[in-house]
Parts: structure tokens; C-alpha cells; sequence
């Protein structure tokens, strides 16, 4: 089984969300004329890292940014992995990944585990409790956000559970382009699994970001890769790679979790 994803590097306008929705539907259109199966946006792509502003930015129970994607999905007919989103809810605001099918059904929501304190979301920020494991047409995924790609034994959680290839939503910035590049490759070798990271592009008044989307194969090539700046890259993934991969080197089978 094969799905061809697409993600929409997107540049993210501040704090402004109005303007965001607006440019994601633009870059959405112009993206359906390659004829993907799921888009990928990158994370909290409607409101940037304008964390001081939660207060009258952020989506109550990410209400407006579902319907949003309910919406293109239902028109498209294409599932959204659909970036995350400052989501604000009883306790807080989380950083929350929202997974849309292609008939336009909220199948899953996850909510970020590891805040990133270099960029101040512990002081804004309410961590997730639960995995992003997701099901589309029959096939498990795992979905993580930034952070998430340097705890490897989080990855793992969800590649021991079935994943066979693994969204991350990112707005990762440029000074550590090396380690978002190796890291995504590290996590598609080990866990013998497809990677596709959407980051974004642009600059806020605090970070440059890198962008250098990347879509990776189970055996650790990267398949496409964007530059740095706003793009919109597209690949095939082939499922039946991963079978493949996990019967050449059985590391599912040759692990030791009785030791660690
Ligand atoms: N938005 C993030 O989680 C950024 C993570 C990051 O930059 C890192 O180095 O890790």
C-alpha cells in the first residue's frame, strides 16, 4: 500500500491567525494538484510561538482549526496530519496535533509530551499524557511534535505499538538544522520506519527556523527533502517497505526489553 504526503513548509504569520488560515488554504490548493493522500502542516502554524498572547490567540478546545480541517478534507477529499495548534483546554493551553481523515473525521488529537523549555513552553504550555498513535485506511501511524524526535524511547512507544511511519510537526530553528537532520534519520534507521517532519520556513522575532522538511525511508535515505525556505514537498511512501526492512534486520524481534 502506497500514500503519497505532502507537507506544506509553510512560513507562519505571528500571532495572526486569521492570516495563517487564510495562507493554508491558498498553499492547500495549489498542493492538491499533485493529488496527495494526507497533507502535513507544521506545528502551531496558526498562531507561531506568540506564547505571551495564548490569552486571545490560542483555539478553544482547537474548535476553529478543526473545523478548519474538517472542511478541506471534506473538500479534497485527503486526510490532514494537520500540524498542531495552541489548543486552549480546561487546564490550559496545550500544543496539540489534530489528525483529520479524508471524509473528515477527527480520528485522533495529541497533545505535546516534552515541553521545550529553550523556546519557554513550560511556562505557557501544558504537557500531553498519551501517545499520537492514529489510524488511517487500516494502517498505523505515530504522530509527534519537534521536541518529541530526542527521546528516542518515546518513538519507540509508538513503533513497538505498529507504527510503520512516523508524522513529526515542527517549527525547529536553524541554528540546529544538523541535529533536526540527523535526528529524523537516527529515529527512520532505528525504528526501521518512514519519517515525514514538516517544519516551517520564516523567521519570528526570536528564532530563524530551518525548514528542511525531510520524508525518509525506513532504511534511513532521505526520499525529499526541502530547502529553507517556504515549499511545498511531496513523496511516495511505499507500506510494504517496512515489512521488508524489519524481516532483513529483525530488531523488533532481537531487542531485549527484559534488560532494558
Ligand atoms: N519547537 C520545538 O520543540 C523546538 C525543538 C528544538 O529546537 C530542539 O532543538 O529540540
Amino acid at each position: 500500500m502506497k500514500f503519497k504526503v505532502t507537507c506544506l513548509q509553510m512560513d507562519i504569520a505571528f500571532g495572526d491567525p486569521i492570516k495563517n488560515y487564510q495562507h493554508a488554504e491558498k498553499l492547500i490548493e495549489t498542493a492538491m494538484k499533485d493529488n496527495p493522500d494526507i497533507i502535513v502542516l507544521p506545528e502551531l502554524w496558526t498562531t507561531g510561538y506568540d506564547l505571551t498572547r495564548l490569552d486571545t490567540i490560542a483555539d478553544k478546545n482547537a474548535e476553529t482549526t478543526i473545523e478548519f480541517l474538517k472542511k478541506a478534507a471534506k473538500k479534497h477529499q485527503v486526510h490532514f496530519v494537520g500540524g498542531s495548534v495552541a489548543n486552549r483546554v480546561e487546564q490550559g493551553v496545550k500544543n496539540t496535533l489534530l489528525i483529520i481523515n479524508n471524509e473528515g473525521k477527527l480520528v485522533q488529537k495529541y497533545s505535546k509530551l516534552h515541553l521545550f523549555k529553550l523556546m519557554d513552553e513550560h511556562l505557557y504550555l501544558e504537557a500531553g499524557e498519551k501517545t499520537g498513535l492514529f489510524e488511517l485506511e487500516n494502517r498505523n501511524f505515530g504522530g509527534v511534535i519537534c521536541y518529541d524526535i530526542r527521546f528516542p524511547e518515546w518513538i519507540r512507544a509508538h513503533t513497538v505499538s505498529g507504527a510503520e511511519a512516523l508524522f513529526v510537526v515542527a517549527e525547529w530553528p536553524a541554528p540546529r538544522l544538523s541535529h533536526w537532520r540527523s535526528l529524523l534519520i537516527a529515529r527512520a534507521i532505528e525504528n526501521q520506519c518512514f519519517v515525514i517532519a514538516c517544519n516551517r520556513s520564516g523567521s519570528d522575532p526570536n528564532n530563524e527556523f530551518a525548514g528542511h522538511s525531510m520524508i525518509i525511508d525506513p532504511w534511513g535515505e532521505v526520499i525529499a527533502e526541502a530547502g529553507a525556505n517556504e515549499e511545498i514537498l511531496s513523496a511516495e511512501i511505499k507500506l510494504d517497505l517496512v515489512k521488508e526492512i524489519r524481516k532483513q534486520i529483525p530488531i523488533f524481534e532481537d531487542r531485549r526489553p527484559d534488560l532494558y
